[in-house]
């Protein structure tokens, strides 16, 4: 109301004084007591304004920025594509932002170091004007950046002090910057630093070393080699803020006679000139050692991998034949159909290389004699009651066959040993293909494969929830680590109805973001429902769509746990796009498609557990998006209640 907004009301009218000759803001009418309701390019929490996108509406003027500081509650302020000049203001006052843009004006003179008080930002867009100057040291506490850009303008000065270290999103190109790119930045693309003659290092050209005279030992200082020797002469990266100087020639005179040098001064010479190589040519070799001994085949970045000469399953004891009579149960192998029996000897022989330790036990890749892989699941715990009950819950798994679960070969039931046997899944999970290698130079998942892995996995879990009425089946544990990729990259679920047989690992495995909120939290107590796995599902839906894992929703370091909770109050505070991961933003025109999965996401993740859809509609409400599922993949449905057939090798 006028009431409440007040303050804000009298700072738009200001601003549209300010910055609307052109007449653009015809909405914004005096008379109409509810900016917030009917005022372009306004939005507000509560009573006061906490938005404000403005972008190409050809907004002008020095005095128009200043009048936007009097908005001291925005979180998003975009001024993009506009024609603002004059320089940009103190912006200490607006320290709720989150978002700042201002690309595409005229905007000149220096970036004030005020915009590094506003420690909540988490993306910065200055690109395409006209600003000079240092990028300011005052950047670095802007320590939740994601997006950083700058592009286009014309600031100079050494970046060797930028540190920011959640930045995923960086364009520096097309300024006079000078100097080293620092080793926070160098993992960025060269097209972040380009059309900078006197940057290098890092994607760059290496750096020529330039050195002073002894008695400037801190005069040490970089500039690229080739091609721009004549821009190398005037680079001298030494305080952060310095502009470019011209390098003195620093050679000192030799000449004694003229100098009326003693020989004294000559040795102190020749000891100085000696210090200097000394340093030089260890720099030289630190620099080298560092890069050579980098790229050495020894410092291998995937997972440490143990790997077994025999096999780890205590199993091996009774296989092997132990005498008669001394206690040990040998169990039974059973298969079912449709897959190729081996001997239990086969699976205890081959070697076996641990692929993880999850809540149910841990699990193992072996390779079989005649190079079938497996995937062997050592269950650590197991709740059910006897023997009986354990193998007619595997029947019951054992039926469950559709091609985007992973197809489950085989158990060995033993008293003190139970392991299940699958199908190797070799493309990793989900979770390594969002999550693993974050950063410059990991291959991005594209969308569609996004679209088509959401799409498996729901139809997989849609199988799942509607195989068996009684006992209602439920997966217990979708999670992105759940999900793999088979030789094809369909999505195929791990774990199906592991949650019933184990339910204390199940409740620890619902940890980490994909727990439903009426799960109760306590323990032991057997859990499990379809609306908690339809929740589970809609967190990985919102991890495909945000690239963010599911225990760590917080943006810029914020310590909210939950993704939902988080993907919710960025879509009512800022802009649903934001919500996106930044990877996926090279892709045009999906964002339609984007902002359909995230309303089925968020539905899926709905608080109150009969809010959520069943998964049968998910499976329906993803196929429409792209019009019946187009290349989304078919699925092949079966559920043949005659595929178990048992097979003991005792
Ligand atoms: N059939 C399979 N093929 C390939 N890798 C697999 C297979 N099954 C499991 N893995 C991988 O082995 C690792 C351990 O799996 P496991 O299922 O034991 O634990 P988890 O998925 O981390 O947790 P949880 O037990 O709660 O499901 C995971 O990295 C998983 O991706």
């Amino acid at each position: 109301s006028l009431d409440t907004l007040d303050g804000d009301l009298g700072a738009l009218l200001e601003i549209k004084a300010a910055c609307d000759s052109a007449g653009r803001l015809a909405s914004w009418n005096r008379s109409d007591p509810s900016p917030c309701a009917s005022w372009h390019g306004v939005t507000c929490a509560g009573s006061r304004v906490n938005r404000l996108v403005l972008e190409g509406l050809s907004l002008s003027g020095p005095a128009c920025l200043p009048a936007v500081t009097r908005l001291d509650q925005l979180r998003v302020l975009s001024l993009k594509s506009n024609r603002l000049s004059g320089t940009i203001p103190n912006v200490s006052s607006l320290s709720a932002l989150k978002l700042l843009f201002l690309s595409h004006n005229q905007l000149s003179g220096p970036i004030p170091p005020s915009v590094g008080s506003l420690v909540r930002l988490y993306r910065l867009d200055l690109g395409s004007n006209n600003l000079t100057g240092p990028v300011p040291a005052s950047l670095n506490r802007l320590s939740r950046l994601l997006t950083l850009r700058l592009d286009s303008n014309r600031l100079s000065g050494p970046i060797s002090g930028l540190v920011l270290p959640r930045l995923q999103d960086l364009n520096l190109s097309s300024n006079l910057l000078s100097g080293g790119v620092p080793p926070s930045l160098a993992a960025f693309p060269a097209t972040a630093f380009a059309e900078n003659p006197a940057l290098c290092g890092g994607p760059l050209p290496t750096c020529r070393v330039l050195v002073g005279k002894p008695s400037r030992p801190s005069a040490t200082t970089v500039a690229p080699v080739p091609p721009a020797a004549a821009a190398a002469a005037d680079v001298v990266a030494s305080s952060p803020s310095a502009r470019p100087e011209v390098a003195p020639p620093r050679r000192p005179a030799v000449d004694a006679s003229r100098a009326g040098m003693n020989r004294m001064a000559m040795v102190a010479i020749v000891v100085g000139d000696f210090v200097v190589l000394v340093l030089v040519s260890g720099f030289l070799f630190c620099y080298f050692w560092r890069k050579f001994a980098g790229k050495s085949p020894s410092r291998l970045h995937e997972g440490e991998k143990i790997v077994y000469s025999s096999s780890p399953y205590a199993a091996q004891g009774s296989a092997a034949g132990a005498p008669t009579g001394s206690g040990f149960e040998r169990g039974k192998m059973v298969f079912f159909e449709g897959t190729k029996r081996f001997l239990l000897e086969d699976l205890l022989r081959a070697s076996a290389e641990m692929l993880g330790k999850g809540g149910y036990g841990t699990a193992y890749r072996a390779v079989l004699d005649d190079g079938t892989v497996v995937a062997v699941k050592r269950l650590r715990e197991v709740l059910v009651g006897g023997k009986r009950e354990f193998e007619s819950h595997m029947e019951i798994l054992g039926r469950l066959r559709h091609p985007n679960l992973v197809p489950f070969k085989a158990y060995y039931y033993a008293r003190d040993e139970k392991l299940l046997v699958y199908d190797y899944m070799p493309n990793g999970s989900l979770f390594f293909l969002l999550h693993g290698n974050r950063g410059p130079g990991r291959t991005p998942l594209d969308w569609t494969i996004r679209m088509r892995i959401a799409m498996g996995a729901a139809r997989g879990l849609a199988f799942i929830h509607q195989a068996s009425r009684s006992p209602k089946l439920t997966h217990g544990n979708t999670k992105s680590t759940n999900i793999l990729l088979d030789k094809e990259c369909n999505a195929r679920l791990a774990d199906a109805g592991l949650a019933l047989l184990c339910p204390a690992a199940a409740v620890a495995g619902r940890a980490g973001g994909y727990r439903a909120p009426e799960a109760p939290g306590d323990g032991r107590r057997p859990w499990a429902s379809q609306r908690a796995d339809v929740y589970a599902f809609g967190v990985v839906l919102l991890e495909l769509l945000t690239g963010k894992p599911a225990a760590d929703g917080g943006v810029g370091g914020e310590a909210a746990a939950d993704l939902p909770r988080w993907v919710q109050s960025v879509v009512r505070e800022e802009w649903t796009a934001e919500v996106f991961d930044l990877e996926l933003m090279r892709y045009k025109g999906i964002e339609e498609e984007m902002v359909a999965m995230l309303r089925i996401a968020m539905s899926c993740t709905a608080l109150a557990p009969d809010q959520r859809p069943k998964i049968g509609s998910v499976v329906k409400m993803i196929e429409d998006i792209r019009g019946g599922g187009g290349d989304l993949s078919p699925s092949h449905d079966s559920f043949d209640s005659d595929s178990t057939s048992v097979s003991d090798t005792a």
